[in-house]
This record gives C-alpha cells, structure tokens and sequence, in this order.
C-alpha cells in the first residue's frame, strides 16, 4: 500500500497526515507503534468516537486492526448534536468506562465527531491523546489536522474549545465511496477555498478536474486532499493559534458561520454554508478592485460547479449582526478575509457594515433566485 505522509509541525509537536486506500485496517498496528507497544502490552486504553452510521460501515474494518479490541462509544450524526450536552454524555462515558490519562481516543467519523472528540481528548482529566480517523472529504482535507476542536453555542459557531492536536491522523481514501454526493460537494467547498487562498494549482485542479473529482476517483481525490492537507499543514506550521495567517482558512466561514447559526445548524451543511460565505467574500473583493472580474467570475463558476447551493431563510440584517461574535474580530474591529487573486489573499480589518450588508443582500438575492431547494 503506498500512502503520502504529511507533517504538520507546532511549536510542541510534530505529527503526521497520512493519506492512502487501504488504510483503515492498518490503523490499529499503526497507533500501536506510535504508542511504542503500549496497547499490544495492555498498558493504553482505546475509545473509538463515532456515530451509528458510520460504526455500521467502518468500524469492523478499524477494529480488526488493534491488538485489542476498543470500546465504541456513538453519538447521534448532525450539527446539531455538536453541542455540550453531547460532549458531557461521552465524558461520563468514558469514566465509567475506565478511561485514565494513558487512554487514547479515536475520532472516527466528519468533522463533528472530529471536532467533539478532540474537545474530549483536551479537557477530559485536563487533557489525553486522541487520533483522526476522518471519514468525510472535509474532515480529511480540513477538519482532522490544525488542533481547533470544539462544540457550537446557539449565540454562534465554535464558540467553546480548545487548541489540542491529534497524535496522527489517518485518511483512508476508500472511506469516502460511501459518503453521500451532498457531502462530498459540501467538503470539497473547502479545498476550493485552500486552492483560492494560497494554492492556485489547487484551484485549477479543481476547476478542470470536476467530473473526476466529483465522480470520486481515487487519484483525483487523493491529489485533493494531499494538496489540502499541505495548505494547511503550511499555515497551521506557521501560526499555529490563529493570530494572523491562519485567518486566511476562514475564507467565507465570518457569513459562513453566521447562515449556521441563523439558521439552527439545520439547513445547510457546514460547506455549504462555507460556499454561501465565499461567493459574498468574491464580491466585496471585486467591488474592492482586489481581483479582477474574470477572476471573480472564475471563482464564482468553480464554488458553484461544486454546488448545488442550498436554499436556506435568514434575514441579512441578523445575519450582519452575527458577525459581531466571530472570534477573528479583535478590539472591536472584524477581521475579513479576501482573496487578492487565485492563489494569494489577506486579512482585511476595515471592512465595513455597509460592505458586509451589501454582500449579505446581495447573497440572500442569489439564495431567492439561484438557491437549489
Ligand atoms: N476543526 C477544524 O479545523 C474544522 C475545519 C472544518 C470544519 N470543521 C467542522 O466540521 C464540521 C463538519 O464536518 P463534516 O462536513 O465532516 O460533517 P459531519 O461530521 O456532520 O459528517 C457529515 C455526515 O456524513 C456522515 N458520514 C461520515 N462519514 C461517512 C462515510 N464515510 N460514509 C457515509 N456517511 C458518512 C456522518 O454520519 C454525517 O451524517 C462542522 O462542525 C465544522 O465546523 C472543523
Ligand atoms: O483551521 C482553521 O483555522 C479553520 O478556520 C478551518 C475552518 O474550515 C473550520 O471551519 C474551523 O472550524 C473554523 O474555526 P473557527 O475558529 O472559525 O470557529
Ligand atoms: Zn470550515
């Protein structure tokens, strides 16, 4: 089996991406010698956090991997499950179920149960090791690797968590033949957004390679992700706690996040609601002069080839007004991120209520005409 390795390197930790088909039975032997031995010896506990669905498609193939055989813990799949009274469940969970500070979980699942069992790994006996073990595209080409974990408020997205990385994180390319088509777009919503902030050969791949990626070929979906990962592994290595370049990997995510939270994390798909957020960001770029319109028209035409956009109700106003609880925004100015061509762009802090109410009118209008139910 030949897999691609990629670091990712922090100031206190150097861990690795590896990316391949036919990984998921190697995992357990994997960890096992991460851990040097500890869980063959039965000095390590494994709890594998997953969801029913997923459990029923890949965890035997997981399982059969480790030395001995983990505790399955499930939680419900959905946003809407990303939430403290979830993350207080799994805890007491794992105390019942015996786990100490040598216990390592495994996040097998998208980037919700990414992001919850990395918040559990970071505060449970004040912090244990966890593994990414990404089952959707936008886990494997995002979520899974930079150390934000975390759980969502009704006042907005992400607004609890903690910086804690995984150990290692293992993509299995083969997972992603059963993720439905609507999950795979959603995610690769995503890496166009890594192809247009930093990555423009990225970009290209994806706008002249939809119908292969979209059909989900393996080597197109392994160049995809590869390609992700290195974009953010580079901006994870280079700001590791977001305060200044990482901004760049919320590209559409400050209207992004505000669809989400307006709409009850139900209606649309978190790259979903990322595409929404970059076709308004694309706007206030071109009216800005930041990129030209062949530029503009060009991103528009790849985050809708990736589409369908969704349909979803939310009034401008309230959705300008969420902004207001983005974390990027810092001594009461936003902070916006726009791209400056394909391939480079910047964090602006002047971008003004009446450019974020343009964009959020002029986007709800797109929603009402070329929204897809
Ligand atoms: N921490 C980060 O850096 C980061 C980055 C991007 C997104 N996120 C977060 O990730 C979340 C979105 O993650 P997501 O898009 O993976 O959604 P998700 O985790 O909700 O998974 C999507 C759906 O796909 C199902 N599924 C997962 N793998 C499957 C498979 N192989 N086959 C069939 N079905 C499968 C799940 O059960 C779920 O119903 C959001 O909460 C977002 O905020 C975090
Ligand atoms: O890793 C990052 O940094 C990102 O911004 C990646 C985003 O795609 C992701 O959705 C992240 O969860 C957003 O984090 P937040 O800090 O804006 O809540
Ligand atoms: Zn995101």
């Amino acid at each position: 089996m030949s897999t691609i390795s990629i670091p990712v390197r922090t100031p206190a930790l150097t861990y690795n991406v590896e990316i391949g088909s036919g990984l998921l039975p190697f995992v357990g032997g994997r960890v096992d010698a991460l851990l040097d031995g500890a869980l063959s010896a039965g000095k390590a506990k494994v709890f594998v956090v997953t969801s029913p669905e997923i459990a029923r498609l890949w965890a035997a193939a997981l399982l059969a991997g480790f030395p001995t055989p983990p505790t399955v813990l499930s939680i419900p799949a959905g946003e809407q499950y990303k939430r403290f009274a979830t993350l207080e469940t799994l805890l007491e969970q794992l105390a019942e179920g015996g786990a100490d500070r040598d216990t390592v979980l495994i996040a097998l699942g998208g980037g919700v149960i990414g992001d919850m069992t990395g918040f559990l790994a970071a505060i449970y006996m004040r912090g244990i090791r966890y593994i990414g073990v990404p089952t959707t595209l936008l886990a494997q080409v995002d979520s899974s690797l930079g150390g934000k974990t975390g759980a969502n408020l009704a006042a907005g997205k992400n607004l609890v968590g903690a910086f804690h990385h995984p150990l290692a994180v293992y993509s299995d390319i083969d997972v992603l033949a059963t993720l439905p088509a609507a999950e795979l777009r959603a995610g690769l919503q995503e890496s166009v957004k890594a192809g247009i902030i930093r990555d423009r050969a990225l970009f290209e791949y994806l706008d002249t390679h939809s119908d292969k990626v979209l059909a989900s070929d393996p080597a197109a979906l392994t160049h995809v992700v590869a390609a992700s990962v290195q974009v953010k592994a580079d901006v994870v290595a280079a700001d590791e706690k977001e305060s200044g370049l990482r901004m760049l990997l919320n590209l559409g995510h400050t209207l992004g996040h505000a669809i989400e939270a307006a709409t009850h994390y139900k209606q649309l798909l978190h790259g979903e609601a990322v595409a929404w957020g970059m076709l308004a960001a694309i706007a206030i770029a071109k009216r800005r002069n930041l990129i030209t319109v062949d530029e503009h028209d060009r991103m528009e035409r790849v985050i809708v080839a990736y589409g369908p956009l969704k349909r979803f109700e939310a009034d401008p106003a309230h959705l300008v007004a969420l902004t207001a609880k983005d974390k990027k925004n810092r001594g009461g100015n936003r902070s916006f991120v726009l791209p400056t061509s394909i391939g480079t762009s910047a964090v602006f802090k002047d971008v003004t209520l009446d450019e974020l109410t343009y964009t959020a009118e002029r986007m709800m209008a797109m929603v009402a005409r070329d929204g897809v139910a």
